[in-house]
């Protein structure tokens, strides 16, 4: 009985190595149902797999063992022969407000599938697998491939969404006249910080590339007249005349003489009141497990950051004239640094 119990153990265990061993395969799988918006097509309710096959100009056979094998895992159900719903997570995969489309489809896109192929490289090296695999910094390739620039915009905002509220909730906006959002990407956080501050000003900044965008999202959120949108590079200048600045999966894109050089930027902008707000994960000091530390390794293949420690982040405040007055936990995963010019 005893051996019996072991064993059983023993298979499960294994199962679940198994498991991680093979998640590529359901990242792919996931992939394909998020790019092809299967989701959104049985938004009315269930279709079967002829139907969804023709609206996604997709080979049936194939497409119903991508959709069979996705509802092992909750996100579609069969309901009856061929014919297929929304399962219990399948919401996660429309477009909209708490969506996570975007990031699915970003992540099993092959420009971000080859770097992640080129993982050794990284630790034989220490180089970025990205840049090995195209030649250039991630961010310069999707300046150069808008396609792959839209899909990148399209996930940073899918995460930006889910956690708008859950920071707005966790700093006091209030005492400020203007936030500028440094690398604030296509504005979803500005958004909902200017929502919820109606006596508040903002600009937002980042590559001209991504900044038109921006000025499009901005302008259908209404808010244009309170949010500047301006193009440039963080590595030149910041823009002046905020009282703080915001910067929100930013510092951990860039190693440490990057880091310091885009706060040393921040720190010639910024007015001797002003703060300095910045947004990240933090990894644990006891290496107890944390979403970061996943995170970490996506951004040692795809750019040359990293996640740090409150100790890495103090260091790297030092380093361009700030102090970290005091890190303020969110119910989202990354906690909120706020410094202060010294
Ligand atoms: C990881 S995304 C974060 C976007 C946004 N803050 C968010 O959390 O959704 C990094 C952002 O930095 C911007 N960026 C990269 N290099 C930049 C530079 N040299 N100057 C200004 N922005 C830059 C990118 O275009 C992108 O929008």
């Amino acid at each position: 009985m005893q051996n019996e119990k072991k064993s059983q153990l023993q298979q499960a265990l294994a199962d679940r190595v198994m498991e991680w061993i093979t998640g590529g395969w359901v990242q792919q799988a996931i992939y394909v149902a998020a790019k092809l918006g299967i989701a959104d097509l049985l938004a009315d309710g269930p279709k079967n797999v002829g139907e969804l096959a023709e609206a996604t100009e997709t080979h049936a056979p194939s497409l119903h063992r991508i959709l069979r094998a996705l509802c092992g895992i909750g996100l579609f159900r069969e309901e009856g022969e061929q014919r297929f719903a929304l399962g219990p997570l399948g919401s996660y995969l429309q477009s909209g407000a708490n969506s996570l489309r975007g990031m699915a489809i970003m992540m099993g896109e092959k420009w971000h599938r080859d770097a992640w192929s080129n993982i050794m490289y990284t630790v034989k090296t220490g180089k970025s697998a990205f840049q090995d695999v195209h030649g250039m910094g991630v961010f310069a390739y999707l300046e150069r491939h808008p396609d792959a620039g839209e899909q990148f915009n399209q996930a940073m905002s899918d995460m930006s969404n889910r956690m708008a509220s859950a920071l707005v909730r966790a700093y006091d906006f209030s005492p400020y006249d203007k936030v500028i959002d440094v690398g604030g990407g296509h504005g979803r956080l500005m958004t909902a910080i200017l929502n919820a501050y109606p006596g508040l000003k903002g600009a937002i900044y980042d590559v001209p590339a991504v900044i038109e965008g921006t000025r499009r999202h901005i302008a259908e959120a209404g808010l244009a007249d309170r949010c500047a949108c301006i193009g440039g590079s963080f590595f030149e200048s910041v823009p002046a005349g905020g009282d703080l600045y915001m910067m929100k999966n930013i510092i951990h894109d860039w190693n440490d003489e990057e880091a310091v050089a885009i706060f040393r930027n921040c720190r010639r902008a910024i007015r001797e009141d002003g703060k300095l707000l910045v947004i990240e994960m933090v990894v644990p000091a006891n290496n107890q497990p944390h979403p970061s530390m996943l995170i970490d390794l996506e951004m040692m293949i795809m750019a040359t950051g990293k996640e740090r420690t409150e100790a890495e982040f103090r260091t790297l405040f030092r380093k361009a004239g700030f102090e970290l007055q005091r890190i303020i936990p969110t119910s989202a995963a990354v906690s909120m640094l706020e410094a202060v010019p010294v």
